[in-house]
């Protein structure tokens, strides 16, 4: 058996598509969305990833507004960015691209941010919404792995699904999206202080590996039929990147996400989407 590929490009792709016709809308109306984003550093991942996402903005017609400062930026140096951001009106919403380099409270930051603003949905107001269940930006990997589930067919109601990593944007933001009612999972979150890791992924329905471990997940770890999403990004000895699953997994599984091409494209799209929805909500209250 080989598993069915979650297409997070072609996904991604349909996203876009309706985000681009409701952008029309907006310009029809005279409200042009812009996504602001703050680059801080050299690191070429998180350079490629900004650039990605200003691509995705001319694509669908939203405007970009791009702050980069170097590595050696002080923690005022990128207050001040977010400042001015704030303050920006053609800045519908933005990001603080992460990680910020070692030494700059990345909290600090994050809380300076006008809320209103949040367009990753990582704002600590933002995720105190999401926890008692209000309306607020949804974090972009969580909702884009939603998304692909439910594009694919893949039953949440009632599964288990097993959360590999316990960072911000992925691992302590996918659970609360999972166990809303809409979704009803139940989850399992696992870390590097899981006593049997495998012993966990053997029952689950779904694996979100998200952990930055290569190869961490086993084909012999996995349940026939699983759903096993990839989120995991990590160079191995020759400095290739690697995802957290192991290409082997696909012959066990039901259906996998590539790595790339999976999850990625979609938290891409799902960060358009926010911006095009706190636009809309601006046109709302124009009207
Ligand atoms: N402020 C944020 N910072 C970070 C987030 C986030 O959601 N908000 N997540 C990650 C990085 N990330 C988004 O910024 C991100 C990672 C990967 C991709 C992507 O499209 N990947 C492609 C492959 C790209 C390539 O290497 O060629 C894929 O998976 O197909 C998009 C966004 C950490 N920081």
């Amino acid at each position: 058996m080989s598993a069915q590929i979650l297409d997070g490009k072609a996904t991604a792709a349909a996203i876009k598509s309706d985000l681009t016709a409701r952008v029309a809308a907006l310009r029809l109306q005279g409200i042009t969305p812009g996504l602001g984003t703050l680059l801080v550093g050299d690191d070429p991942g998180s350079q490629k990833y900004v650039a990605g996402k200003h691509r995705d903005c001319a694509a669908v017609g939203i405007a970009s507004i791009q702050r980069e400062l170097p590595a050696t930026a002080t923690q005022d140096d990128i207050e001040a960015v977010v400042r001015e951001l704030n303050a920006d009106p053609a800045c519908t919403g933005y990001i603080v691209q992460l990680p910020l380099p070692r030494g700059i409270d990345t909290n600090r930051v994050l809380e300076l941010m006008d809320p209103a603003k949040d367009a990753d949905g990582l704002h600590p107001v933002s995720l105190g919404r999401l926890v008692l269940n209000e309306p607020a930006p949804l974090p972009c990997t969580p909702n884009g792995i939603i998304r692909l589930l439910r594009q694919y067919g893949v039953e949440l109601a009632g599964a288990e699904v097993v959360v590999v990593g316990r960072g911000t944007t992925v691992g302590r933001t996918l659970p609360l999206l999972l166990t809303r009612r809409s979704e009803n999972a139940t989850v399992t979150q696992c870390h590097t202080g899981t006593r049997d890791l495998a012993a966990q992924l053997r029952r689950a329905d779904i694996v979100v590996a998200a952990a930055g471990v290569g190869h961490l997940i086993k084909p012999e770890d996995i349940k026939p039929g699983a759903a096993v999403l990839d989120v995991g990004v990590s160079r191995d000895e020759n400095g290739k990147i690697v995802g957290d699953v192991h290409p082997g997994v696909t012959e066990v599984a039901g259906w996998v996400s590539p790595n790339p091409g999976g999850v990625g494209p979609m938290t891409r799209a799902l960060l358009l989407e926010n911006v095009v929805l706190a636009a809309e909500r601006e046109a709302e209250h124009a009207a």
